[in-house]
């Protein structure tokens, strides 16, 4: 379910009516995802100020995504994450495009809530991962964070290893009631993670996507056609990223490591851009802390959502025996490490 804020009719026309995108055809709103309200608009074309690629020239059947920002995004970040997906596109990512309305502004409000149109991306993410997605994913994860360089602005990441402990404190009451003993898990997981983080400067820094789960990225006759959801991007360490790629992409769905897609989806990144002997070094312990973070906001999210709330809550425990197999690795205590591409 992710149409938290309903859009009426009048409010819709009267916010459309400041763009230069045609005629309104069609509007529905999208059940998936968890953060915010999507829906999708299909508009007779258009030109317009700022928008590019499907509102160009005047092209007859234009589709746009309208997003309400909700829950966690702090409107404050709107601008930032809004830049960043102008400067990829601009910089040959495929991701959405914001679309500007005549005033030049991108960022608007409809039905009390900040609102934003982008251009709508073709593809579709895969339901059923396999290795043959996961060389393209890193390589297109790779492109991100090169076309990411120049974009100067700065957004320290709100849930990098400083907010891990406060996140498990406000669980430490009701984690227990999701499986006996996690507290104490993740506290000992959390001793182990934070003295062994990189030191700041020790790794390669830039603009990070922070949660390039399948559900985020397009695929298109075998490739990827395009990544979404740029709502918890930030400025962090590059190869933090990777490490949530592989969480994401190379566990099966019993939370077994595969490790033929690892190899792949390095060897992908690595084909666009190689990483350093640190960065390698450092991936076991960035998966485990990738894994804590995954790990605690979903575990927030289960203990603290009231029953009824409108908000989609994902399954904490999937992301245990990743962090049990990064600590393991990070330990030096998995057989075949090797052979895991990291
Ligand atoms: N630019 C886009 N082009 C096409 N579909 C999109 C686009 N942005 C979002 N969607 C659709 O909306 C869904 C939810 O988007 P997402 O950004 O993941 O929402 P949330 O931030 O709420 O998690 C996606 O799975 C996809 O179907
Ligand atoms: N990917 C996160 C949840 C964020 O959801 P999204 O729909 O914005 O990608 C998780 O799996 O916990």
């Amino acid at each position: 379910m992710a149409v938290y804020t309903d859009v009426s009719d009048e409010a819709l026309r009267a916010f459309l009516s400041a763009y230069d995108i045609g005629a309104l055809t069609a509007f529905r709103g999208i059940a998936e995802g968890v953060e915010n309200s999507n829906f999708v608009l299909r508009t007779t074309g258009g030109t317009t100020g700022g928008a590019a690629g499907n509102a160009k020239g005047g092209v007859a059947g234009s589709d746009f995504i309208l997003t309400l920002y909700e829950r966690r995004v702090n409107p404050e970040d709107l601008p930032w994450f809004l830049g960043l997906m102008g400067y990829l596109s601009d910089h040959g990512l495929s991701c959405p495009r914001p679309v500007a309305a005549r005033d030049g502004a991108a960022l608007r409000v409809l039905a009390g809530r900040p609102a934003a149109i982008t251009t709508f991306l073709p593809g579709v993410w895969p339901r059923a991962v396999t290795e043959a997605h996961c060389g393209p994913v890193g390589a297109a994860l790779a492109r991100l964070h090169l076309a990411g360089q120049g974009y100067d602005a700065v957004r320290p990441n709100a849930l990098g290893p400083g907010s891990w402990p406060g996140l498990l404190d406000s669980c430490r009451r009701d984690g227990d009631s999701v499986q006996p003993g996690l507290v104490a898990e993740l506290d000992a997981a959390l001793a182990e993670i934070l003295p062994a983080w990189p030191a700041p400067g020790a790794l390669p820094r830039g603009q990070i996507h922070a949660d390039l789960f399948p559900d985020n990225v397009f695929f298109l006759d075998g490739a990827v056609s395009g990544i979404i959801d740029f709502y918890f991007a930030c400025t962090d360490i590059l190869a933090y990223d990777v490490a949530i790629c592989l969480n994401a992409w190379c566990f099966d769905a019993q939370g077994r490591f595969d490790a033929a897609r690892s190899r792949a989806l390095i060897a992908g990144y690595e084909s666009v851009r190689p990483l350093g002997e640190a960065e390698r070094a450092a991936l076991p312990v960035l998966a485990a802390g990738a894994a804590m973070r995954f790990l605690l906001t979903r575990l927030y999210d289960w203990v603290n959502t009231p029953a009824g709330a409108m908000v989609t809550r994902k399954d904490p425990l999937d992301y245990l025996p990743r962090l049990r197999f990064h600590r393991a690795a990070s330990a030096g205590a998995l057989p075949g490490a090797a052979d895991h591409g990291f």
